[in-house]
């Protein structure tokens, strides 16, 4: 062992005694804490004398009241920091830190040795730093620079220096295993080791190998919209979670988990993600998927179509008309195009074309839906449009006094008052003679007039017509959207003829699902834009960072519409164009539609092209797939080349699979998919493998990322990955269209050891270049 080495561990001894003897005392500290909370809850009321008899007792008693309620949150707060602290050096007494730099600041003489680590500790006198948080300011030198001069921003200033040496360590369970002077050592070694291991359940923090260029990613701080295209496994995922822990970290006194949005996938990736942040200390931000949002906005009216289900149309239909009716109606509503002819669409509605819905009572029209529309076009014509509907339903709640005057005559009330429980009698008496002046001792003096009871019969009865009219339910936006599709004239108008191909045909099978109450997925958005431009937006101010992962399956337009929903947040957009596999990807995709979305100032573009995921080999297959393949960097990582096997059947498909997931599972892989085209594909081929040991089919809606064999649908492995990857039919028969190339892609790059491809029949002409340059080894 060598002296540096001894040093070190008798550093890390020390470090430790101080973490050990700092979690004895918080022990202690949050087990009193818990207590005062716990009994300052139990006596809440002991303390607070309520007294209302007079207005100072009153006052005293809320005074009394409001002391007792802050002492309990301060009280709260303070265990609850206690209780995180000692959760993080919990954590940190596997491995206080996995970093150092030796700095020489300009000026001084003496360098300072930095340890770097997922949490800040002080020493006992509580003066010197024994480990920075690896996202305090000093801690990016270790991200940024090889030994040389350096720099690194506070808020301060910047501050000028040059590293000296630069060391990782590798610790676990508080022993020092190994440590490489970084300065010296070519490759990154400790990097080899982390991703030399099997797969986790759940993904895993990066943040003790955090590289260059994702560094810039995590603490990027200007500007209102980060796009960043990635490769394949180069850690796209990886930096948004980190970046979203360094924003909670600096903002700490402005930014709450709750006020960063990360737009996933799905369930199953919402799972796989969910660890990271809690192993770094800090509280999961929100998660949701697109789908979600639109469920919860639209779910009331409509049956809206999931995306997967809109994918699986796509990837599993026939091509006839109607498929190309639907991919071209797909592509065009997820357009900019078609957000802009919704805007003007909307403008145009100020001079005609707004429905209504005939406002009834017990069945009968009260007011009528040309009623509601002559007004709205007649009056107020020179207010803005919002003030107009504003005006227009004033108007009808002064409409409704009058039918409550008109009904209040009429029979049936009779019948409702004989009908009255003693209950709501008196409920009803009560409340007319308070309104008529009585004081609670003389109510019952008061004699109820029965007109004025048919009135109070009648507006209760008008209460939830009342509230649907304050919530402007008597637009019918359904019509109104409906009417784009059901005057196909009226998009060549507004787009000047720049309707898609079939615009008919699209406007037809559009109208066919409204009018059973069902909604296309590419349909969802714009509908909700329509609604939000006609009522006003709905928005989110308190919402301050919003991350997209998996951006390149978001159109156009919900990225406008994301932008007006969350008028306050910065947007982080990470995605991967050769990933792009929904259908309203276009031929040649790439983020610069955005440029415009926030303007270029305040846009900045990252692009990754290092590749973490795999082995090299597998990353020299999956790059000749796509075009410019070669612009993606493998991480030097050894691994056998991926294997392409043609079989004649599908029982000789199973045999192959079940003998290979046999030997992988021999050669301890813990997590091997079978990775198939669509869920049906997933479906049957899992009924034919369903003998292998614990086998699980994952579809849609599965919450739980799985270890051991899983049978998945490409869409849903997205964002994903495993030890071993099959592709369970590579052949020309699955993946013959051009299409298809970015699913096929997506799908290979989900391995990180091992990669075998079967097909029945001819292999897909997408692998045909890397058999010509033999970065694929075929077994016929
Ligand atoms: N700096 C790093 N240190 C250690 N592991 C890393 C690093 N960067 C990426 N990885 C690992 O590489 C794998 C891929 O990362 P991640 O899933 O974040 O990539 P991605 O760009 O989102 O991929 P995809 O677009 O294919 O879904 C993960 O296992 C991740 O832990």
């Amino acid at each position: 062992m060598n002296l540096d080495f001894q040093r070190e561990q008798k550093r890390l001894n020390g470090v430790m005694d101080v973490i050990t003897d700092r979690i004895l005392q918080l022990e202690s500290e949050t087990s009193k804490l818990r207590n005062e909370v716990v009994n300052t809850r139990k006596h809440f009321w002991d303390e607070v004398k309520v007294n209302t008899d007079t207005f100072d007792d009153y006052l005293e008693t809320i005074i009394s009241l409001r002391q007792e309620a802050q002492a309990l949150s301060v009280g709260e707060s303070t265990h609850g920091h206690a209780a995180r602290r000692l959760a993080s050096l919990r954590r940190m007494q596997s491995a206080p830190y996995f970093g150092r730099i030796d700095f020489l600041e300009e000026g001084y003489s003496e360098q300072e040795q930095i340890y770097i680590g997922i949490s800040s500790l002080m020493d006992s006198s509580g003066e010197d730093f024994l480990i920075y948080d690896w996202r305090a300011p000093i801690s990016s030198v270790y991200y940024d620079y090889e030994p040389g001069p350096a720099q690194y921003m506070t808020p301060g200033g910047k501050i000028n220096g040059s590293l000296e040496k630069k060391w990782q360590y590798v610790i676990r369970d508080g022993k020092l295993q190994s440590m490489f002077d970084t300065s010296l050592t070519i490759g990154d070694d400790v990097l080899q080791q982390v991703l030399g291991k099997g797969a986790d359940k759940y993904m895993q923090s990066i943040v003790a190998t955090i590289q260059k260029e994702q560094n810039r990613i995590i603490r990027h701080d200007q500007g209102r919209l980060l796009i960043v295209h990635g490769a394949a496994g180069s850690g796209k995922t990886s930096a948004a979670l980190q970046r979203i822990a360094f924003l909670l970290y600096k903002y700490r006194d402005y930014i709450k988990a709750d006020q960063i949005i990360l737009f996933s996938p799905n369930a199953l990736f919402n799972s796989y993600v969910s660890h990271v942040l809690p192993e770094l200390g800090e509280e999961n931000m929100q998660q949701v998927t697109f789908q979600e949002y639109l469920d919860h906005r639209l779910s009331k009216d409509f049956h809206v179509e999931n995306p997967y289900d809109q994918l699986e149309y796509v990837l599993t239909a026939t091509k006839t008309s109607s498929y190309d009716t639907r991919v071209k109606g797909i592509q065009f509503k997820a357009s900019g195009k078609f957000f802009d002819a919704i805007k003007l669409y909307r403008e145009t509605l100020e001079t005609s074309g707004m429905l209504f819905k005939d406002v009834k009572f017990r069945g009968k029209i009260i007011i009528s839906a040309q009623q509601l529309s002559q007004t709205f076009y007649s009056e107020g014509i020179s207010l803005d449009f919002h003030s107009r509907l504003e005006k227009l339903k004033k108007w009808l709640m002064s409409k409704l006094k009058e039918v409550e005057k008109i009904e209040s005559l009429q029979p049936w009330v009779e019948d409702e008052i004989e009908l009255l429980s003693n209950e709501a009698y008196h409920k009803i008496h009560k409340y007319l003679a308070k309104k008529n002046g009585f004081e609670r001792e003389e109510q019952g003096n008061y004699e109820m007039d029965r007109k004025a009871l048919a009135r109070v019969i009648v507006r209760l009865k008008l209460k939830p017509l009342r509230k649907q009219i304050q919530a402007l339910q008597f637009i019918d936006i359904q019509g109104i959207y409906e009417q784009i599709f059901a005057k196909p004239l009226l998009m060549q108008q507004l787009l000047k003829g720049e309707v898609p191909e079939k615009w008919e045909d699209i406007c037809q099978s559009t109208l066919q699902m409204l009018e059973v109450g069902k909604l296309y997925y590419e349909d969802a958005t714009p509908f909700l834009l329509l609604q939000e431009l006609i009522l006003g937006f709905e928005t989110n101010r308190s919402i301050k960072h919003i991350l997209i992962d998996e951006a390149q399956d978001y159109s156009p337009f919900q990225f406008e519409f994301l932008k007006r929903l969350f008028p306050s947040a910065k947007m982080t957009v990470l995605g991967d164009f050769n990933q792009a596999i929904f259908a309203h990807a276009s031929e040649v995709v790439d983020f610069r539609v955005l440029n415009h979305l926030y303007g270029e100032k305040e846009t900045e573009v990252i692009n990754m092209t290092r590749s973490y995921r795999s082995t090299k080999p597998i990353i020299e297959y999956t790059r000749s797939l796509i075009a410019n393949g070669e612009q993606i960097i493998p991480f030097e990582r050894a691994g056998e080349l991926p294997v392409v096997t043609q079989v004649n059947t599908h029982t000789e498909l199973h045999n192959y699979i079940m003998s290979k997931v046999s030997e992988l599972q021999s050669e301890g892989y813990g997590s091997i998919a079978i990775i198939c085209k669509s869920e049906k594909e997933s479906k049957a081929a899992f009924e034919a493998l369903h003998k292998i040991d614990g086998i699980k089919l994952i579809k849609y809606g599965s919450a739980e990322y799985e270890k051991g064999v899983v049978v998945i649908p490409s869409y849903l492995a997205k964002g994903i990955e495993f030890e071993a990857v099959i592709i369970y039919d590579a052949s020309e028969h699955i993946y013959g269209d051009e299409s298809l190339r970015r699913v096929f892609y997506t799908a290979c790059t989900r391995a990180m050891h091992e990669l075998q491809l079967y097909s029945v029949g001819k292999p897909s002409p997408f692998i045909q270049k890397a058999l010509r340059e033999r970065l694929l080894h075929s077994n016929s």
